[in-house]
């Protein structure tokens, strides 16, 4: 089979970086586009320059040339810039693999409306382990019921800009599918003040932010007497860059449709 030609947009980037690095280590893989921002200090220079070596892919502005080029585009930015790309690559007929977090409600129905035209799959975390986790969530929560208080606790890196993070969002819509809550009125974001007796049907996200923390959530069931922790950390991006090759051969040939990891990963 031909390998999967990628596009990377947000290449300068701390995931930009590792899905250069990811896709040149990856068989079924070739990189043929990267994309910055315009006026970004990348754009002329060699994709893997950051990792020292070279790839022979210069570092593109122009979004139409080097979506064009590729099957898919992989894309780790920032909202308002994948709900763009989102737009060219439907409009080119290319599948897309988007990893960014932080969309609002508006920017996901734009995404939603481009997977009815092209193959797309949208995940908050593409490491194999958190893909587990969000099984393992369900398991607990089926399990364990109401009696349980959940919190979900998530550490990452001082540049990180969206809180909390898409994975924890996504933990938390997991366990509460499971227990029929509803997220819009029975999730809290953070504590501060008499904030009163704790409902039982809350959950609560609290998120930490610090140093060059890679990412770590903790899912916290407390009852009386007991409690269970689910930890995922991540040591390294490589994971998330990983699955993100993965997203982009499953897209290869596949039906319009919004996918996630765990369709790429079958852990439906
Ligand atoms: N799904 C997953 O598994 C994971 C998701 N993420 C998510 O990925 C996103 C990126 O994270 P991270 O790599 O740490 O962030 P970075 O800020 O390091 O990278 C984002 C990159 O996008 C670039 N960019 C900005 N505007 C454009 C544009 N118009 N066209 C092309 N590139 C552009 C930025 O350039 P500049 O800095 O010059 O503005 C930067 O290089 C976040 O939303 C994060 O939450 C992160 C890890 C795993
Ligand atoms: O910004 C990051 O770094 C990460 N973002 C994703 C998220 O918001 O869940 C995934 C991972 O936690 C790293």
């Amino acid at each position: 089979m031909k390998p999967v030609r990628v596009a990377i947009a947000g290449a300068g980037g701390r995931m930009g970086r590792m899905l250069v690095e990811a896709a040149q280590e990856d068989p079924g893989i070739e990189l043929v586009a990267a994309l910055e921002r315009p006026g970004s200090e990348w754009i002329g220079r060699d994709a893997g320059e950051q990792l020292g070596r070279s790839t022979g892919v210069v570092i593109d502005d122009d979004y139409e040339r080097a979506i064009g080029a590729a099957d898919c585009l992989i894309d780790f930015t920032r909202p308002a810039v994948s709900v763009g790309l989102v737009r060219t690559a439907q409009r080119l007929g290319k599948s897309m693999v988007i990893g960014t977090t932080g969309f609002d409600a508006e920017q996901r129905a734009i995404i939603e409306q481009a997977a009815t035209e092209i193959p797309i799959v949208l995940a908050p975390n593409m490491a194999i382990g958190v893909n587990v986790v969000f099984r393992l969530l369900e398991g607990a929560a089926a399990l364990l019921g109401e009696g349980y208080d959940v919190e979900v606790i998530e550490a990452h890196h001082r540049n990180k800009v969206d809180a909390p993070s898409g994975t924890a969002l996504e933990m938390g819509r997991t366990i509460a599918r499971v227990l029929g809550f509803d997220l819009d009125r029975e999730a809290v974001y953070g504590r501060q003040g008499t904030v009163g007796v704790r409902p039982s049907r809350q959950i609560g996200f609290s998120s930490i932010r610090g140093g060059d923390i890679v990412g770590d959530h903790t899912v916290l069931f407390a009852g009386t007497g007991e409690r269970i922790e689910i930890t995922h950390r991540a040591q390294s991006r490589m994971p998330y860059a990983v699955g993100a090759m993965r997203a982009a051969r499953f897209l290869q040939g596949r039906a319009p449709g919004l996918y996630d990891m765990r369709d790429v990963l079958g852990l439906r």
